[in-house]
């Protein structure tokens, strides 16, 4: 089965055109307060507007009150939520939405194991390399090797970049990759040949080459 590409923390309509360009599967806009890539609701409907059909889009959070969920999709109207923190299945399930819940696997396999139980309404998982308790997003990678199995599919994060996200692939072998600061120039700005090279990298291990 192809591997799947998510992009990440996209800020503005020509990243999100030339994403889908490249034939990335879903593009993800952050509402985590306090990071540099959070978009407001009020630019959620321009950067929506410039994704096309059968693309995926994905709004991410980190223990945002419910209020604010509510208000990012109904201007974003995303496809697939992605809880980022603190927050439990009944929150993460109560918006009518297909979501993912991030594991921390930054100081081992623990959480992601105990998610089996925690999370049985999650879609997918997906891995990244901050400790537990602490805010993903950091750019950390994990030791890819660990993965505990999972009943879902799982998406793999931290640190990837064109550099190495062959050899993640070829270890984990996940459902999808997640890339955010791997194709930036600054945070929030993506670098179009950053993102061309790590599609190529992906759909060149995709190919086991
Ligand atoms: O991107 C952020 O600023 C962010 C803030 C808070 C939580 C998560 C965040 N980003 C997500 O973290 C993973 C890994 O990103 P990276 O490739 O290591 O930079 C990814 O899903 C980002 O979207």
């Amino acid at each position: 089965m192809r591997i799947r590409i998510k992009f990440c923390g996209l800020t503005r309509p020509g990243d999100v055109r030339l994403a889908a360009e490249l034939g990335v599967d879903a593009v993800g806009f952050v509402f985590a307060a306090r990071s540099p890539r959070r978009i407001e609701a009020a630019d959620a409907a321009g950067l929506r507007a410039a994704v096309p059909p059968l693309v995926d889009v994905v709004a991410l959070f980190m223990d945002n009150p419910g209020s604010e969920v509510d208000t990012a999709i109904r201007a974003l109207r995303p496809t697939l939520l992605q809880f980022h923190g603190r927050e439990d299945d009944a929150f993460c399930r109560g918006f009518g939405l297909p979501f993912v819940k991030t594991l921390a696997m930054g100081g081992g396999a623990d959480d992601a194991a105990m998610a089996r139980k925690r999370y049985p309404s999650a879609s997918a998982f997906l891995l990244d390399g901050h400790r537990p308790g602490e805010p993903g997003g950091a750019g950390a990678r994990f030791d890819w090797s660990t993965i505990p199995p999972l009943p879902r599919p799982v998406f793999l994060a931290g640190g990837l970049n064109a550099g190495n996200v062959g050899e993640a692939i070829r270890i984990a072998r996940p459902y999808a990759v997640d890339v955010s600061s791997g194709i930036e120039s600054a945070p929030g700005i993506k670098d179009g040949a950053k993102m061309q090279q790590f599609v190529e990298e992906t759909r060149r291990a995709d190919r086991n080459e």
